[in-house]
């Protein structure tokens, strides 16, 4: 068990609130702890700053960690879903239940990647995307006719976070076996990849259908819904 107010190597900074950890050689270091109370339940937000690409980065850490085994969650960042209730994609409901049943379970992390937003492609190239989307295009079809990659998502900087966390295997709540893959391939071992399955609503299910045939997500449920589209 790792108490994260006790890593090796960390000193309190002068401002009192605030505690920095040496760079650890993979570019990532602890900035601050915070406590952070929310409706969910009372989680610390770990503040890390990536040196490779300067993204601010944070770890929603709740109760006790545990080297084995933590219910861990990578969410990538999705503004129009988590902070503004999209209803074109599921992220927000994903990003809500993998709170709360962290919180049930009783220790857990959210590990919510930013530079992540529109499966890497930025903001403003996901915006373009749904353009082209209620155009008529599916989510992959869209990305590739702006020129861009379907997913230029890298999750280095999560396996960085999570092992300076002292986390050494993780049961994954995602639903994309690629996540899995890339967590491995960075020395993070997946004991096991929970689904994290969101009832599809009439505007998401076209694109969700996409995911499960084009880009492999495990999303049986869509199975149960009268096909609309
Ligand atoms: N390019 C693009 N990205 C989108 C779109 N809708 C949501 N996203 C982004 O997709 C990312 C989430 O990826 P998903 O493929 O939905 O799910 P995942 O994270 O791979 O898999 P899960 O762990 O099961 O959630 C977030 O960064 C969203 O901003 C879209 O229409 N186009």
């Amino acid at each position: 068990m790792t108490d994260i107010d006790g890593v090796p190597g960390g000193k309190a900074h002068p401002s009192g609130l605030t505690r920095v950890v040496n760079a650890s050689p993979s570019g990532v270091t602890r900035v601050v702890n915070a406590p952070l109370p929310t409706k969910y339940g009372d989680f610390q937000a770990v503040g890390y700053l990536d040196h490779d690409r300067g993204d601010e980065q944070v770890a929603l850490v709740y109760g006790d960690i545990e080297e084995e085994g933590m219910l861990v969650r990578l969410h990538s960042e999705c503004l129009t879903g988590d902070a503004f209730g999209s209803t074109h994609c599921e992220c927000g409901p994903q990003l809500s239940t993998a709170l709360r049943e962290i919180v049930s379970e009783g220790r857990g992390i959210v590990v919510y990647l930013r530079g992540h937003e529109g499966r890497g492609i930025g903001l403003l190239g996901k915006l373009r995307a749904m353009k082209l989307q209620a155009e008529g295009l599916d989510t992959v079809e869209a990305n590739l006719a702006l020129g861009l990659p379907v997913d230029a998502r890298d999750y280095g900087v999560a396996a960085e976070i999570l092992r300076d966390l002292g986390v050494r295997s993780v049961r994954l709540l995602s639903n994309n076996p690629r996540k899995r893959e890339a967590l491995l391939r960075h020395g993070i071992k997946v004991d096991e990849q929970v689904s994290l399955l969101i009832p599809p609503c009439e505007n998401n299910i076209t694109y969700l259908r996409t995911k499960r045939e084009r880009l492999d997500h495990y999303l049986p449920h869509l199975d149960a819904v009268v096909h609309s589209s």
